[in-house]
């Protein structure tokens, strides 16, 4: 039985790639600057304290994979580990650096078009698109209009959402359209239909996502964004890995977390929805138990970028990747047989760098399962190396970007 499983731990990247200056990004490293941040004892809080303690990803490569990315073990690894299965490096070749293109090249389909994007950091969005928007969802206007963080932001116009019921429009150095709405002032349907009208008007604009940013509380300071974010993309550009199995081999995708609003819907036989780690880590578990002959199981570990990268919050990223890599010993007792797991990323988010973005970085590809050699695997010149092994491994028809890993 032949079943595959990704882990996309969203925003844990390795290393600057050799592009990444083009993105500001040259020195970032999410995990070299976790784990420094550690050693020397600078992330003492959050249930933490202590070297960067991560023994089981040890063993599957992770620090052997960051080392021959950036040249340099982070530190408190293990030079030497008992390893259990192989490691790889990869490199993207997606023009951005944002979720949908990690996601995509992950699964075969690089993103080899530029996005659209909304630049400006003040009065981001065209005011012909706002008016569209104004008159069509016959909403009282619109604060925002501009480049933020989304936990900032809320803190800034939160109340005055409140007071007047006008969205908060924000967006990013991504192809993004983000919408915050209070979700019981406002409401969460109505903050989905927005949602709904925003991504129509952006026809044309060739912009990734629209984000709905539903949120509760009373007052700046306590305002807090719920597991209700729904995300609406535009399809990828051709057949991901993820269709290729449901259509060739009447296979199952299930998606666990924000997978299928990632490939907007496609390629996915199952959804669950999961908020936090925790439940994150509890339904991947179920699923793989329940998984049958030719199924995809497809975690995306979201709070790992939007909770502690883009906060900038070292000590809990550091705390949440412990937490992970405490748990993994349950995950890795399910793989059985020919059954293969791949621990990957979709790009960086340094929780030391400047800004609150993404950072441009090489991303970790660990297989574990008994046709994985343990050994380094080299480095993967497109993230699309991942698709590519998961069409041949289930005997799929190749995919147009890159090559098998084994
Ligand atoms: O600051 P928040 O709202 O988390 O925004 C982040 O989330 C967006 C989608 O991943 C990114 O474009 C980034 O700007
Ligand atoms: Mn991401
Ligand atoms: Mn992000």
């Amino acid at each position: 039985m032949k079943r595959v499983f990704i882990m996309m731990l969203d925003s844990f990247g390795i290393g600057y790639s050799d592009d990444a200056e083009k993105f500001g990004d040259k020195g970032a490293n999410t995990l070299g600057h976790i784990a420094q941040r550690c050693a020397e004892g600078k992330a003492n809080e959050k249930g933490r304290s202590g070297k960067l303690n991560l023994p089981n990803l040890s063993k599957l490569g992770l620090g052997l994979a960051a080392k021959e990315s950036c040249g340099e073990l982070p530190a408190g690894f293990e030079p030497q580990p008992e390893l259990i299965g192989g490691y790889a490096y990869a490199k993207e070749i997606s023009s951005g650096k944002d979720t949908p293109s990690g996601h995509w090249e992950i699964a075969g389909v690089p993103v080899l078009f530029d996005w659209g994007y909304f630049p400006e950091h003040e009065n981001s969005f065209p005011a012909d698109l706002l008016e569209r928007i104004v008159q069509k969802a016959g909403i009282p206007g619109y604060l925002g209009n501009c480049h933020s963080s989304g936990t900032v932001i809320l803190d800034e116009l939160g109340e005055e959402h409140m007071k007047t019921g006008k969205p908060i429009f924000y967006t990013s150095v991504d192809s993004v359209f983000q919408i915050a709405c209070h979700e019981e002032t406002y409401g969460l349907e109505k903050l989905y239909e927005l949602c709904q009208i925003v991504r129509e008007e952006l026809e044309g604009y060739n912009i990734g996502r629209v984000i709905a940013r539903p949120f509760i509380g009373n007052k700046a300071g306590e305002f807090q964004r719920t597991g209700n974010r729904k995300d609406y993309s535009i399809e990828p550009p051709s057949a991901t890995v993820l269709q290729k199995l449901v259509e060739e081999k009447q296979g199952e995708v299930v998606s666990i977390g924000k997978i299928a609003d990632i490939y907007a819907h496609t390629g996915i036989t199952h959804k669950v929805k999961a908020t936090g780690l925790e439940e994150l880590f509890d339904k991947t578990l179920v699923e793989i138990q329940r998984a049958g002959q030719n199924t995809i199981v497809f975690t995306n570990f979201v709070n790992f970028d939007s909770d502690f990268g883009h906060r900038r919050d070292v000590a809990g990223y550091a705390a949440a990747l412990e937490y992970f890599d405490r748990r993994l010993p349950e995950l890795l007792k399910l793989i059985q047989g020919e059954d293969l797991l791949i621990i990957v990323a979709d790009h960086g988010c340094d929780p030391t760098w400047t800004g609150t973005d993404h950072t441009r970085e090489h991303v970790p590809v660990l297989l574990y399962g008994a046709n994985v050699p343990k050994t380094f695997l080299g480095r993967r010149e497109t993230f699309a190396d991942v698709g590519q092994t998961i069409a041949n491994y289930l005997d799929l028809s190749p995919m147009d970007y890159g090559k098998t890993i084994i």
